[in-house]
């Protein structure tokens, strides 16, 4: 018997199979998780659909999380399969990639500053309003946010103020469903390789960095990822909303790395 087992699950967010939604949906469906996907577009349609697949789901649909009525419609088609839903995994977070190299206050704009709010932030609270007549006592909201929404980190810029954005989400969220049981929670996860991070200038140097100074010595896997979200997701968590959890090898508690080894 899995943490998850009998517990259903919408994961917004998988694109590829290097994705932090993936490595959530691979220990999901092995804690015993029915799943249920959205894609952004119709270019990611055949690989989430085979992915979902995998895990023995056809419950896959289409949703631009910009779009109202395509998050509207995630709910109504899910509705004709599923009575309520226990679990929704956030995984989404996008500015223009030119906001993301440079300096902050030369590339950042207000086009760009609008997006990365609305689709990295807005979007969390929008899934919720849209599924709130599916949720219920023991259901669980999870999104994943980064430390540059608390210390600067050279280029994320205005995805920093959209993640503190997204970590007051969190705290606000918990506390609107709390009274109904309704936990909310963020993981604030270390650079991972994926998609969304590929194209970033010196992300290399930064994976590096990160792995010779934080106290694990190395970067964090989104199979790790996978298995803090199944826990916070479960009822072994049923104490714990409003929080946002570090899953970064510890790096965030430190200040400078080791001087000499
Ligand atoms: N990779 C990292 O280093 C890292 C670290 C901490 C947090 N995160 C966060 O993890 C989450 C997942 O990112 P990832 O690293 O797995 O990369 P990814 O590129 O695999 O996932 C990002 C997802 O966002 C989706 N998306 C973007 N715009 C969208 C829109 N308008 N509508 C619907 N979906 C949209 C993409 O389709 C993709 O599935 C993001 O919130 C990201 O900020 C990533
Ligand atoms: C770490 C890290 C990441 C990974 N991470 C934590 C993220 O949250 C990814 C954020 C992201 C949001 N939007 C876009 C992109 C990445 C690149 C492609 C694109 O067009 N838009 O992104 C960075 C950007 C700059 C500096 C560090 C990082």
């Amino acid at each position: 018997m899995g943490m998850l087992s009998g517990k259903k699950a919408l994961i917004v967010g998988v694109a590829s199979k290097h994705s932090i939604a993936y490595g959530i949906a691979e220990s999901f469906a092995r804690e015993g998780a029915e799943l249920a996907f959205t894609y952004q577009n119709e270019k990611l349609q055949s690989r989430v659909e085979k992915f979902a697949d995998q895990w023995g789901s056809k419950l896959t649909f289409p949703c631009d999380v910009a779009s109202d009525e395509e998050i509207e419609n995630v709910f109504t088609e899910l509705n004709k399969h599923w009575d309520n839903i226990d679990i929704i995994i956030h995984a989404v977070g996008y500015a223009p990639a030119h906001e993301l190299n440079g300096n902050y206050v030369d590339v950042t704009t207000r086009e760009g500053f609008k997006i990365a709010h609305d689709i990295s932030s807005y979007s969390f609270v929008a899934l919720a309003k849209g599924a709130r007549k599916m949720m219920h006592e023991g259901s669980s909201l999870l999104t994943l946010s980064y430390l540059g929404a608390e210390r600067v980190l050279q280029n994320y810029n205005v995805m920093g103020l959209a993640k503190a954005s997204l970590e007051a989400n969190v705290r606000y969220m918990a506390a609107s469903l709390g009274k109904e049981g309704i936990r909310v929670n963020g993981i604030s996860a270390g650079p991972i390789k994926t998609l969304a991070a590929s194209g970033i200038a010196s992300f290399r140097r930064m994976l590096a960095e990160n792995a010779k100074r934080a106290p694990l010595r190395r970067n964090v896997t989104t199979e790790e990822v996978g298995n803090a979200a199944a826990f916070l997701s479960s009822d072994l968590a049923s104490g714990i909303t409003g929080e946002i959890m570090y899953v970064d090898g510890g790096f965030n508690i430190t200040g400078m790395g080791e001087l000499e080894e």
